[in-house]
């Protein structure tokens, strides 16, 4: 029925104040108000329609996109909305193009790597988008190994300018997004050689295309790299390559706030570590940790709602079935991933703070913390990533049947988020660069050298490699020095053992190269200690509004209890942990799931997401599943005849068994 709330006694029953939780989940009421507005200025506006994008072919979808992004950007000048209105807009657009590379990826680059000048003079183009970037550093041979990229930029002295070159097919660009179809510059990566002297990887600003009529530029070559997984989905956006044949531009158009080359040609390394022309990556990681509890919220929020509105079984003398979310299967699967989605919000906004502190260091020449920063964020944004996706389609299959319709939002969610788990960098590749962090740690543990921040728990390795957890009920459970002590003595065991292991080896990246395995798992277990002890301070700190302290608690414990049901063997094969204090920790995870069921529509209402934005039949606001799943149907072009195209070329000849005759 329409304008009816079929979710109304499921809100009706939540124990806490769901605007005040709006506010926990935006981080304040000013990010909320922001939120808020947005959203429902997107989801009002015929241009931002989203529905029909799937049966659009690639070119009509890519010319949407354009046409969106274009609207987007006018409404930004039009109505003079703010930087983080704008980001919002992009957000709740919700279609991947080539504005989120322009601002997230070639802005930020020129900001990072380029000098004042270079900055006044590009940023004052890239900023009025009177040039259009991107980001040009992965190869078709090569993208994890950006040392092992083959781009070059060659110093000519006799002109002044560097020669861009492509040598080989595998040194082609491919996927910078942007790239295929629309981006008139590039932020390209290319290893610097001046008098045939090879320096390494460092960044160019490349023009591509004309101004004027968008043709490439003499000396390059340049496409979209094809259709990519899903339908409508990341298809959007224009991933390209590009080969260069000896194109030259000007000197001053390598990033030179890190390194520079003179007009004679001399090479000048500044005393920065070099590592700092990866720090757009490092910055992109950051905000990929804040998309991942967006993602993994929005599918959750899907399922949530979906499970309360759909029924199966339990009907006593023709009565009505139980709602599935009842199941404590159901809950199970999908409460931990409830709390995950909150879990990575929080992790997420103390990352943003990590970054901000390096940062504010960097431009202090204070280098200290830039190790820590990069692990924290390459391991972040891996271990969110991965779950993220994995949860996405855990949804989908907590939705039954109705979850696989493209209508659900779950598929397309699916297919425009899982690539999260490979751009930015490899989830492996990714925990491999934490595992070395942590080696590096535990082999200075008694040098005198304290470890801070993320891995100051190492410096109580004592006291961490024999304690016996104290857990003696299921109530221990909810004392956060319990936890935590059980997450700390894991993740320093397991790296401890890694460190062992390695010793035995002569070569230490012959042995680095065997233990691969056990490296990631060591990586994991301290970056799901990242996340428990941030949920943990979050709600040891002060929190507004009726209830809501008690709600994340709730979720706090399912978060962390969950990951140590999930990764028992870690945990008992590590001795921090009993069997029988693992059964209680399964015993409190039921308990909470109880606690939680009551609010877990409010607990999905507090997201504060337009019907717009989830984009699914299942997940709408009002709970009316059932006839818009009809309607939906019917607006499928297969049923706009009763009789489909083909019945007389096929079908009937088919069932007359009146077929010309065949010829072999
Ligand atoms: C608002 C946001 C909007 C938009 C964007 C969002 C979505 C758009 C969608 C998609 C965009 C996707 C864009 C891309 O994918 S761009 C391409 C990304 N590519 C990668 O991520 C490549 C991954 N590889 C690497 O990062 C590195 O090569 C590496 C794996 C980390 C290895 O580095 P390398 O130098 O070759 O090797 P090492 O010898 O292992 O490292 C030396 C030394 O340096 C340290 N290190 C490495 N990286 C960093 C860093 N970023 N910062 C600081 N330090 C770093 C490394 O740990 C090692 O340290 P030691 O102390 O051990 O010497
Ligand atoms: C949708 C999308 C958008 C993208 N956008 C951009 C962009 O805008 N700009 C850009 O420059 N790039 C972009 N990329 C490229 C992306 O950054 C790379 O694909 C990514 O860094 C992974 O590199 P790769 O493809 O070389 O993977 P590979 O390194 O070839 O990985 C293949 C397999 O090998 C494993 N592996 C690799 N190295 C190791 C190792 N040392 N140890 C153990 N296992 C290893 C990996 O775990 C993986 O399983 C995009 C990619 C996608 C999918």
């Amino acid at each position: 029925m329409e304008g009816v709330d079929h979710l109304a006694d499921e809100r009706n029953k939540a124990e806490f104040n769901v605007d005040d939780m709006k506010i926990i989940w935006a981080g304040s009421r000013h990010a909320f108000d922001v939120s808020n507005r947005i959203s429902r200025f997107v989801a009002t506006d015929p241009v931002f329609e989203k529905s029909n994008r799937a049966l659009m072919t690639r070119k009509e979808l890519f010319k949407n996109t354009l046409k969106k992004s274009v609207y987007a950007w006018k409404i930004i000048k039009e109505l003079r909305l703010s930087d983080e209105e704008g980001i919002k807009l992009r957000i709740f657009m919700d279609q991947p193009g080539f504005l989120d590379l322009h601002w997230g990826m070639f802005v930020p680059a020129i900001k990072g790597q380029g000098t004042e000048e270079q900055q006044q003079k590009w940023l004052s183009l890239a900023n009025k988008m009177q040039i259009i970037g991107c980001y040009a550093q992965t190869e078709l041979g090569h993208g994890s190994n950006v040392q092992g990229l083959e781009t070059t930029a060659t110093f000519d002295p006799k002109t002044d300018q560097f020669i861009m070159h492509s040598p080989t097919q595998t040194s082609s660009k491919w996927w910078p997004g942007g790239l295929g179809k629309v981006s008139t510059h590039a932020v390209v990566y290319a290893r610097l050689i001046t008098n045939g002297k090879d320096h390494g990887v460092h960044g160019f600003i490349v023009q591509l295309r004309s101004l004027d009529d968008h043709s490439p530029l003499p000396g390059i070559t340049i496409g979209d790299i094809g259709m990519k997984f899903g339908n409508g989905a990341y298809n959007s956006m224009d991933n390209g390559f590009l080969m260069f044949n000896q194109f030259r531009i000007p000197r001053d158009q390598m990033l030179m706030r890190l390194s520079k080359v003179t007009r004679e040609g001399k090479y000048i390394a500044s005393d920065v570590p070099r590592q700092l022309v990866y720090g757009t990556m490092v910055s992109v990681r950051q905000t990929i940790v804040s998309k991942a509890s967006d993602a993994l919220a929005r599918a959750v929020c899907i399922a949530t709602r979906y499970s309360a509105v759909r029924r199966q079984f339990g009907s006593e003398n023709g009565g009505i079935e139980t709602q599935v979310i009842d199941y404590k299967t159901q809950q199970n699967r999908l409460f931990p991933l409830l709390a995950s989605a909150y879990a990575f919000r929080f992790v997420g906004e103390w990352l943003k703070w990590l970054y901000t502190d390096v940062t504010q260091r960097l431009e202090a020449s204070d280098f200290v913390t830039l190790p820590e920063a990069h692990a924290c964020t390459a391991g972040l944004k891996s271990m969110t990533t991965s779950a993220t996706s994995d949860g996405i389609e855990e949804c989908r299959k907590l939705c039954g049947g109705h979850g696989y319709l493209w209508c659900s939002g779950l598929p397309e969610l699916f297919a425009v988020y899982v690539p999260a788990c490979t751009y930015e960098g490899d989830n492996v590749v990714l925990q491999l660069q934490v595992a070395r962090f942590l080696m590096k740690t535990v082999s200075q543990l008694g040098s005198g050298k304290a470890p801070a921040g993320t891995t100051a728990y190492m410096g109580r390795a004592q006291h961490l490699l024999q304690c016996r957890s104290g857990v003696q009920k299921a109530e221990d459970w909810l004392n956060p020095s319990m936890v935590l002590e059980a997450f700390e003595s894991r993740a320093l065991r397991m790296a401890i053992t890694c460190a062992k292991n390695l010793s035995k080896f002569e070569n230490q990246e012959q042995g680095f190269s065997e233990l691969l395995a056990d490296l990631v798992e060591a990586a994991i277990a301290h970056c799901q200690l990242i996340v428990v002890s941030k949920f943990i301070a979050k709600i040891e700190g002060e929190i507004e509004g009726k209830g809501v302290k008690k709600q994340l608690k709730n979720l706090c414990y399912i978060y962390a209890l969950h990951l140590l049901h999930k990764h028992l063997g870690d945990f008992l094969s590590t001795n921090s942990v009993t069997p029988e204090q693992a059964s209680l920790a399964s015993h409190q995870l039921r308990s909470l799931y109880s606690q939680v069921r009551p609010n877990a529509v409010a607990l999905v209402d507090a997201f504060d997401y337009t019907d717009h934005y989830l984009g699914s039949v299942l997940g709408r606001y009002d709970g009316n599943v059932y006839p818009k799943l009809f309607e939906e149907a019917l607006k499928d072009p297969l049923n706009d005849s009763v009789v489909p195209d083909g019945y007389h070329e096929y079908i009937r000849p088919l069932i007359k068994q009146n077929f010309p005759s065949a010829k072999l």
